[in-house]
């Protein structure tokens, strides 16, 4: 099939080539000139593990092209995705000028019938706005499809190459017949392609996102209540985790989830359930824990140090919102770092992938090493932010070498309290008690 793919950024560039390597004829646009001039010239545009295979591939095998020209990039095409952003608005609702303004452009330049797709996260009611903006200018048939997208950064090719599932929201029989054939190749394993009208579609993607940011906040109000009582969250995981009912995924206490996903979509739906007059009462607490949560270990390492941070060191290993990724939208390592040198300290950090990305929001605030060992330098402590798996069995004797004190701050129970025991640290975790 011809397709296209308008917005090549994070979505839209798995998007693209995931569809290239299953056979399809793909041109991604995008009006950022100088991002598909580096694609154009076979220089992938971000990091996620496996997905420069595929583009190499189907670049060199002329399966995936890339262009700034709208009417040249959807030339032909019988889909045509949309993966632009949907950014927070002023007050919280998804900012839709994006989608819109590629709505208006497309009208005109329809040549013959497609299938328009919402890739993008978009709230209830978005398709048939996309449908009526189009319909102001088309001369040809078209359908307006709501597709979400589910695949997480950093394994993004594995959810998008044998996703859990496809859910397509469409009422026509037209578009449906033309999903059903894209997606085939991905969902023969047996996972299944779920049909269902726009509204439910738009409404499935918000709903699964705050879902799983409760989930997670669950067990963080979970973890704050074990600290005051003397139990360990990762034992009452494992209990709860085993129970099919619950399942074993997400539920990982920690000092916040961040993304660019979980924090404005609970933000969008609760503005929707505003919008429709109804008190979502448990968004508003999942928001409200979520933004303490990501500077819970804060006030352990101000007592520590006697409330005075002014002059001490403190090594901060991981700066991305999770590992395998460089995305630091929403990652707590910046509230934190932030009020750490806020409050007199220097901060040495280390990331596998994310140092460029914070250099260019704070600079020379901060000093970035080459190695999590550099990064431990002349520290007075270490503060675990993102659980990369090179941290998870470091060298501890070069460790308690480097730091002035032993002492740990681990946002995400990296290590085992145990283990923190036999070698000596004074270990601060999340939902644990404190080894001292
Ligand atoms: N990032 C994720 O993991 C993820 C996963 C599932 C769903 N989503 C959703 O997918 C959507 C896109 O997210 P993203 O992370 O890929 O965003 P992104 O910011 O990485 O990419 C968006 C791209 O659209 C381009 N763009 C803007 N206006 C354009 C126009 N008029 N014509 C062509 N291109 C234009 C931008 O230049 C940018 O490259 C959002 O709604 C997001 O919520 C994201
Ligand atoms: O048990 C857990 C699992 C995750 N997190 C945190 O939650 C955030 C989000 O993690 P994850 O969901 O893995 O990353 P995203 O790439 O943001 O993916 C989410 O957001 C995407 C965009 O909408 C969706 O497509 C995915 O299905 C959804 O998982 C991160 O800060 C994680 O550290 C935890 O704190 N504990």
């Amino acid at each position: 099939m011809k397709i296209a793919v308008v917005g090549t950024g994070y979505v839209g560039l798995v998007t693209g080539t995931c569809f290239a390597e299953t056979g399809n004829r793909v041109t991604c646009v995008d009006i950022d000139v100088t991002k598909i001039e580096k694609l154009k010239s076979g220089v992938i545009t971000i990091y996620e593990p496996g997905l420069d295979v595929l583009f190499d591939r189907n670049i060199k095998e002329g399966r995936l092209l890339f262009t700034t020209n709208l009417a040249e990039g959807i030339k032909d095409a019988e889909v045509i995705f949309l993966a632009l952003p949907t950014p927070p608005g002023e007050d919280g609702s998804a900012d839709l000028k994006y989608i819109l303004k590629v709505a208006d452009d497309l009208g005109p330049l329809l040549a013959d019938y497609a299938v328009i797709v919402d890739k993008s996260t978009v709230p209830v009611g978005t398709a048939e706005k996309v449908h009526a903006r189009i319909a102001k200018n088309a001369k040809v048939e078209f359908d307006v499809v709501s597709n979400p997208e589910f695949l997480r950064e950093g394994v993004a090719v594995e959810d998008f190459m044998k996703p859990d599932r496809v859910v397509i929201g469409t009422n026509s029989e037209k578009a449906r017949k033309v999903m059903n054939k894209l997606y085939a190749p991905l969902v023969r394993q047996g996972n299944p392609v779920i049909f269902m009208d726009e509204r439910s579609a738009e409404m499935t993607k918000y709903a699964a996102n705050a879902f799983l940011a409760t989930k997670i906040t669950f067990m963080n109000e979970i973890a704050n209540l074990c600290e005051k009582v003397g139990a360990n969250v990762d034992d009452i995981r494992r209990g709860i985790g085993t129970d099919s009912r619950i399942g074993k995924r997400f539920l990982f206490a920690g000092i916040g989830y961040g993304g660019s996903c979980f924090p404005k979509d609970v933000q969008a739906l609760h503005k929707t359930s505003e919008e429709y007059a109804y008190d979502f009462k448990i968004l508003e607490a999942v928001m409200g824990v979520n933004e303490n949560q990501k500077t819970k270990l804060l006030p352990k390492i101000k007592q520590y140090f006697n409330h005075d941070l002014s002059g001490k060191t403190i090594a901060v290993w991981g700066l991305a919102f999770k590992p395998y990724t460089d995305d630091i939208r929403e990652a707590p390592a910046l509230e934190n770092i932030k009020e750490l040198v806020a409050a007199g300290a220097n901060v040495r950090a280390y990331d596998p992938e994310a140092m460029e990305n914070v250099k260019r929001i704070l600079g020379d605030q901060i000093v970035y090493t080459n190695s999590p060992y550099e990064a431990l330098e002349g520290a007075d402590a270490l503060f675990i932010v993102t659980e990369w798996p090179e941290f998870r069995s470091p060298e501890f004797e070069r460790i308690s070498s480097l730091l002035k004190n032993k002492v740990i701050f681990d946002g995400r129970n990296v290590f085992e309290l145990d283990q923190m025991r036999e070698l000596g640290y004074t270990y601060y975790s999340i939902g644990r008690d404190v080894v001292a």
